[in-house]
């Protein structure tokens, strides 16, 4: 288990403050990330990982992410970057155990461990048919599910996963809700941004919303999201209902005109 926090976090990108004092911590289960477009989603994220200067503290099992080494960050904390471009034309294979790098000594190579977290992680991914193919060469979805092996690979006890399921069509973004699940479940962090309420709602243990930088709900899914607070941040008038055989409240958007009035 690791425990990643939060204190009274800022950030600043240019001249604006574009996270504004989040604080939260976390130590288990799945935590859906939400908020409009330029919320404030990604940096936050980035900020939690030590990727970008920031005011106010971020802990990672109680010590301040700057005294810790980027490797001891990537073993503690599996990153999945949102919309990541390839530049190197790797087969599948070898993207996937990139994600074993963390837990390599220089000039090792691969041993039995880690031969198996790749070939778990592409199984999970439902990639292994794929692993040959190079990974320039993939479809959008294609190449997120391989992502998303890369990040599993890892075999971090927290992963950070910035919009894993764009790209994915339904059936793949249902897998992968659940693969994120499954990984909770087995009593890892999973922190990841999602675009997806009725997805979020449905798979998350707890939801953070964010607006213009500010963490404006954190808490349960059935107590987050509300018509009112979907108004409020994303300016779209919602149904919500109770669904029954899921029994989670499930955001319909009825339509973005005027929908905070
Ligand atoms: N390098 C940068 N310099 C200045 N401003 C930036 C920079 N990167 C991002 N921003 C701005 O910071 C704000 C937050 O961006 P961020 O990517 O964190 O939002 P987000 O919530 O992840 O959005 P999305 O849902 O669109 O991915 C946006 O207004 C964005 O334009």
């Amino acid at each position: 288990m690791v425990k990643v926090e939060a204190r009274e976090l800022s950030v600043a990108l240019g001249r604006r403050e574009v996270v504004r004092g989040v604080s939260f911590a976390a130590g288990r289960g799945l935590v859906g990330v939400l908020g409009p477009n330029g919320a404030g989603k990604s940096t936050l994220v980035r900020a939690l990982l030590g990727l970008v200067p920031h005011a106010g503290e971020v802990r990672l099992d109680e010590t301040p992410i700057a005294r810790l080494t980027r490797a001891e960050i990537a073993r503690r904390v599996a990153y999945l970057p949102q919309g990541q471009t390839l530049h190197w034309p790797l087969t599948v294979e070898r993207l996937v155990a990139l994600g074993r790098l963390p837990h390599l000594a220089p000039f090792s190579r691969l041993d039995e461990a880690d031969r198996t977290a790749i070939e778990h992680a592409m199984a999970r991914t439902e990639v292994t048919a794929l692993r040959h193919r190079t990974a320039t060469e993939l479809s959008g979805g294609e190449r997120a599910r391989v992502l998303l092996a890369r990040a599993l690979a890892v075999e971090a006890p927290a992963l950070i996963a910035d919009e894993p399921l764009s790209s994915l069509d339904p059936a793949h973004a249902l897998h992968g809700m659940e693969l994120l699940r499954a990984e909770a479940d087995a009593g890892r962090l999973v922190l990841a941004v999602l675009h997806d309420l009725t997805l979020a709602a449905r798979f998350c243990d707890r939801l953070l919303v964010l607006h213009d930088g500010a963490l404006v709900a954190d808490g349960a899914p059935g107590d987050v999201l509300s018509a009112e607070l979907l108004a409020r941040v994303y300016g779209v008038r919602a149904f919500i209902a109770d669904d029954p055989p899921l029994r989670v409240p499930l955001a319909r958007i009825v339509d973005g005109a005027n929908a905070a009035t």
